[in-house]
């Protein structure tokens, strides 16, 4: 008997991991027979035009609890296997990635399918930034009369970065070569080996469709063949278990590997001013998951004062920042759309300093974003091509309608997605969508401690309702603005820190393409 081993991907319920790697010994005694299948396999999985060739790989070494250079030597065998190149740069520093990926040519960026971050959502974010910073060319979000910057609707191309230490990539330090492979099964994935994997170069050439070299033809965002991934291993890793539902390196490597490909919302924040006093200065900063204020601004600040405890300094500095109880005068306003469902606190309850809200409407039932979402898919229907919706401002002004809120506010947060993490098991939001364009933003009015500290238990219970309480504003919108006069006003973005104290924030729907196929739950 000649034999081929063909390599799989299978599911196993019972195992932690909801998609394994698996092998299938296919023989026979002509020789000849076993070339033809092997041949025949072999242009199957080199037809699946969707499966990654070239993938640029930043492993942050000191991710989560230090795992993100052994979850990277976990799966880097899977996508030799695979035959997909990959050029891995473990990054030396904050800033690394993003300094890369923000000075590379859009010829260099188009050798690539797309960009892995083996790490947590910080350095995810950091990668979204340095792909986005100079290759997303729209206005800054609407704002509303009285918000008064001049020039809010001006093109962001000449945003300012601000990102420290610029420095050149270091070499790579893992570069590998590997082959693709097929099906549109979930169950089992043929992962095709026939050689084991052989040093190569970096990638100055693809065959993908943008023309490599073509100057007139720029990368530009949102398009339909760039892709980024994570292989979590971070210490919230709230992006991929909402578009997953998994944190398992594994089964995000084998996600990546099938290519698979998921439309992403980003929400575009642009600081206007970094405290009361400083001169008008606009900043963009793209957010994948959350962009929050107040107790959220505050647990990032602390935390970083305590690096040395871990992934436990959230739980401890959030304790203290819970503890001090500070809210923070601001005001906010929101787009309210024919789209847009909110339970909203009347102008004379923020006069009077009395907390019930008034719904305006019955809550809609809540509609979970899953593997092919009809919502995320009828609203990219409704649109039109993403080229067409990158300007998504101009779309948004028209029937646009500002709501004002005003207040003493614990916390001021937007989730772009779910925001899934162990202690959220059903997120911050637990029906917001991966693509809808819109965001959920969620003001948390000043209210007695004990009443807080129910509202925060509620996330940490599946199936409970955390924003149903009347000092919770949640309003379903496509942008916002925010005035605070606080001098040390802190965002976090992603759960990266972000001082500004003027904001103005926009939905970009389906900016991005993810390596996944949204959460399987
Ligand atoms: N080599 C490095 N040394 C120090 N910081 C780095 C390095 N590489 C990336 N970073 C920064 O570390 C921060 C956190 O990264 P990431 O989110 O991937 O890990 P995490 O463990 O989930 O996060 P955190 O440390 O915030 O809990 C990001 O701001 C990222 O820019």
């Amino acid at each position: 008997m000649h034999r081929f081993v063909v390599h799989g991907i299978t599911r196993r319920r019972k195992h932690p991991s909801p998609w394994v790697p698996c092998e299938y010994i296919f023989g026979h005694k002509d020789l000849k027979i076993c070339k033809d299948w092997f041949q025949h396999l072999i242009s199957c999985i080199n037809n699946e035009s969707g499966r990654p060739k070239n993938l640029m790989v930043f492993v942050h070494p000191l991710c989560g609890k230090g795992r993100g250079v052994s979850n990277w030597e976990t799966v880097y065998p899977l996508f030799a296997r695979a035959k997909i190149k990959t050029k891995v740069i473990v990054t030396e520093r904050a800033g690394h990635a993003y300094d890369t990926l923000s000075s590379l040519s859009d010829i260099e960026l188009k050798a690539f399918d797309g960009v892995v971050a083996v790490g947590g959502d910080g350095l995810f974010n950091e990668i979204l930034n340095g792909i986005l910073s100079s290759r997303h060319k729209v206005s800054y979000p609407p704002t509303p009369e009285g918000f008064g910057y001049v020039g809010s609707s001006d093109n962001c191309e000449e945003q300012t970065r601000n990102w420290v230490n610029f420095s050149k990539p270091t070499p790579d330090s893992g570069n590998a070569v590997f082959l693709g492979n097929p099906s549109k099964c979930d169950d089992q994935e043929p992962l095709l080996s026939t050689s084991h994997p052989t040093e190569l170069e970096i990638p100055s050439n693809s065959t993908k469709e943008p023309c490599i070299g073509d100057q007139d033809n720029p990368v530009s965002f949102p398009n339909d063949w760039f892709r980024l991934g994570i292989i979590p291993s971070g210490s919230t890793d709230a992006i991929v278990l909402s578009t997953t539902g998994e944190r398992d390196p594994v089964t995000s490597a084998l996600l990546i590997i099938l290519g698979r490909k998921v439309s992403l919302d980003i929400a575009q924040v642009v600081r206007w001013k970094t405290s009361p006093t400083a001169e008008v200065l606009p900043t963009v900063r793209y957010a994948a998951s959350f962009a929050g204020y107040g107790f959220y601004g505050e647990v990032i600040r602390e935390s970083e004062k305590y690096r040395w405890m871990g992934p436990a300094r959230y739980d401890f500095s959030g304790t203290m920042v819970f503890l001090k109880h500070r809210s923070y005068g601001a005001k906010v306003a929101f787009l309210d759309t024919p789209y847009t469902h909110s339970l909203t606190a009347s102008a004379q309850d923020d006069i009077t300093g009395a907390q019930p809200l008034q719904s305006r409407w019955k809550k809609p039932r809540k509609i979970i974003c899953r593997t092919n979402c009809f919502v995320c898919k009828e609203a990219s229907t409704s649109g039109q091509n993403p080229e067409d919706v990158a300007d998504n401002s101009r779309t948004i002004c028209e029937n646009q309608k500002w709501v004002w809120s005003e207040g003493h506010f614990l916390s001021v947060g937007a989730a772009v997605i779910s925001c899934r993490n162990e202690r959220a098991p059903d997120g911050l939001v637990a029906d917001a969508h991966l693509s809808d364009g819109f965001l959920h933003l969620l003001l948390i009015r000043d209210c007695p401690l004990p009443l807080y500290l129910w509202h925060l238990t509620q996330f940490t219970k599946k199936g409970s309702d955390p924003l149903s309480f009347k000092f919770v504003e949640h309003h379903k919108t496509q942008a916002f603005t925010f005035i605070s006069s606080h001098d040390e006003s802190v965002w976090n973005l992603d759960g990266e820190m972000f001082q500004a104290c003027e904001v103005s924030v926009q939905a970009c729907r389906g900016l991005v393409n993810f390596f996944a196929s949204g959460p399987e739950l």
